[in-house]
């Protein structure tokens, strides 16, 4: 699709480890267009972190990407460019803090204890733009103000250890925007703080996206933040997406027995005695990669003889909205006929 603005292609990235190549993520597909908010769901050690740090390639030095991985970033009035081709270090540099930023679950991570907030801010604007030291210092100042950081010439100069959680957090997001990202990776911003300061956070990341007309790609294990926050939605398990469609798609009418599952996962407001049902059984190890459907040995509705034989294809539901699931493949509907 030649309006996206990154557009991810049979992405499958393997690490090599002391027990042998392992798979995190396979054949994974998908396209964000500016302004969108694409929401990025699983439980833990379903490749989500991995997948998104790919767009920046970030992943470690034992990391083999397929061949056939292709990851176009499509920048208006630019050339596209293929990250998973770059070799020089100097073309990284455009990509990492310049057209794409990350926002991190623990925002110590993006801060350097020893330098001040200001100083750190500043040093990014004067690599990735053509601003003056006093201009990158001026845009600071406005962008923690912007963030909703009370006395922000102040608070330039201080050290992030000396910045609560929430303010934190909203010092990241600051620093991510100053650039101006063309897309804003949030790998699960709002896991670590309390429920006021994430509908904050949240509402600041939905402010900026309509101002700036940034896209982002937003990680997270709760399909209720999903709901406040994305457009669209694409959920992963086992390093593979199994749905993905519009939030009120998928979480009106989830199709995949592992959406499902999720769904059944959360409390539900207008009935809080009902029972929660988590998916029964963990995520298996990637070095225990099932065969056929990756959900196949938790799946409440698998079908013997299907499941553990071949990899569903994906099947169109509606508008864009597609499911990789035998239940919905054309042999098994005819069985059911
Ligand atoms: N450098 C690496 N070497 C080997 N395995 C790795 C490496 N990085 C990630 N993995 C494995 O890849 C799988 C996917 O991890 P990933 O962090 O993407 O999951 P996730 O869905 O983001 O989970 P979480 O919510 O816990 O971050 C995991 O099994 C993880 O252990």
């Amino acid at each position: 699709m030649s309006d996206a603005l990154i557009s991810v292609r049979d992405l499958t990235i393997r690490f090599r480890t002391d027990e042998g190549l392992i798979t995190a993520v396979e054949k994974v597909s998908f396209d964000i267009a500016p302004g969108e908010i694409l929401g990025l769901v699983g439980e833990s050690g379903s490749g989500k972190s991995v997948t998104a740090k790919s767009l920046m390639r970030l992943n470690g030095e034992n990391t083999v990407y397929d061949p056939e991985s292709r990851i176009t970033l499509n920048v208006p009035g630019e050339t596209p460019l293929e990250v998973l081709s770059l070799r020089r270090e100097r073309d990284m540099i455009a990509i990492r803090g310049g057209a794409i930023s990350m926002i991190f679950q623990e925002p110590m991570a993006s801060f350097a204890p020893a330098i001040t907030v200001g100083r750190q801010m500043v040093e990014q604007l004067l690599i990735h733009t053509s601003l003056t030291e006093a201009e990158a210092r001026e845009l600071s100042i406005e962008m923690l103000a912007r963030v909703g950081i009370p006395e922000p010439a102040r608070r330039f100069d201080q050290y992030a250890f000396e910045f609560s959680g929430g303010m934190r957090q909203r010092a990241m997001i600051a620093m991510a925007l100053s650039t101006r990202p063309r897309l804003l990776i949030a790998d699960e911003p709002t896991t670590a703080l309390d429920v006021t300061i994430q509908a904050q956070v949240i509402d600041l990341m939905k402010d900026l996206v309509a101002e700036f007309g940034m896209a982002i790609l937003f990680i997270t294990h709760d399909l209720g933040v999903i709901a406040q926050t994305a457009d669209r939605v694409a959920v992963m398990y086992l390093g593979r997406i199994v749905e993905t469609g519009s939030v009120r798609q998928v979480i009106r009418a989830p199709a995949h027995p592992y959406t499902r599952g999720l769904l059944d996962a959360l409390p539900k407001l207008d009935d809080l005695d009902a029972e929660l049902t988590p998916i029964p059984g963990d995520i298996p190890s990637p070095l225990n990669r099932p065969s056929g459907c990756v959900f196949h040995t938790r799946c409440p509705q698998m079908i013997a003889g299907v499941c553990e034989g071949r990899v569903p294809g994906y099947t169109r539901l509606g508008d864009g909205h597609d499911v990789a699931c035998h239940l919905y493949t054309e042999q098994a509907m005819e069985a059911a006929r």
